[in-house]
């Protein structure tokens, strides 16, 4: 079984995934920290973020752990997990992200994963699994979300909301909702509320 949980940017998707992947019993991918681990290696390297002559080399050591509490990334035996959710990887991951030859190296990483499993990004249930049998889209208003983020970022609920709106429209392209997605508004549910509502569509 493959349960895709796509949506906006700070919509809960690590947090739901996890939760449901715990109830489940099974491990949940995060394919936006593969996108953020290209964006922290080409910063880290000085690289050009939309050149994927540069950042193709780069890559060869990165290896996605998927574990049901929470993802981990390494580079040749190092953890980069903890630097992966900085302001600047924020402001660079989208320009990765839009790379096709990027793009075909993410969904080469979580194609060749075995299921059962939960995956969580833009374009799990579009693109990269489509034959998922249950597939999710998390949403909430930029400015629920911003307050969410702001407990996790030094910048104030105006900043970060703008920073959000402006990666949404940049992840325009990939990130519609399957059209056999259930689409979940967020904004009036607690985390484990997204959580049960979820599971409760499983069973
Ligand atoms: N329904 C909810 N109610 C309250 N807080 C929530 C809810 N869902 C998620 N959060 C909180 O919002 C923040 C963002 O959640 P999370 O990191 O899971 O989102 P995301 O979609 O994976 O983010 P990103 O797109 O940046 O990777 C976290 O602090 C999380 O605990
Ligand atoms: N399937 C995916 C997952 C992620 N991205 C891009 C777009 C996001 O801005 C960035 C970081 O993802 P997040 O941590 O916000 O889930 O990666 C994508 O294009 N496709």
């Amino acid at each position: 079984m493959i349960v895709t949980i796509d949506g906006v940017a700070a919509s809960g998707k690590s947090s739901v995934s996890s939760g449901v992947a715990q109830a489940l019993g099974v491990p949940y991918v995060s394919s936006g920290l593969l996108y953020r681990a290209v964006t922290l290696l080409g910063l880290n390297a000085g690289a050009d973020l939309a050149d994927a002559a540069t950042l193709l080399p780069l890559l060869s050591g990165v290896r996605l752990e998927p574990l049901a509490s929470g993802n981990r990334v390494w580079n040749a035996g190092a953890d980069l997990t903890a630097d992966l959710h900085s302001t600047r990887v924020d402001a660079g991951v989208s320009t990765v992200a839009a790379i096709p030859q990027i793009r075909q190296w993410v969904d080469d990483q979580l194609r060749a994963l075995p299921a059962p499993l939960v995956a969580e990004g833009r374009d799990m249930g579009t693109n990269v699994f489509p034959y998922a049998q249950h597939k999710f889209y998390l949403t909430a208003s930029p400015r629920v979300r911003a307050e969410r983020r702001a407990k996790e970022r030094p910048e104030d609920i105006p900043a970060i909301e703008a920073a959000l709106t402006e990666r949404d429209r940049q992840d325009t392209t990939q990130s519609a909702p399957a059209p056999d997605a259930r689409v979940i508004d967020t904004g009036p549910l607690t985390l484990q509320g997204v959580i049960d509502t979820i599971l409760e569509h499983l069973r």
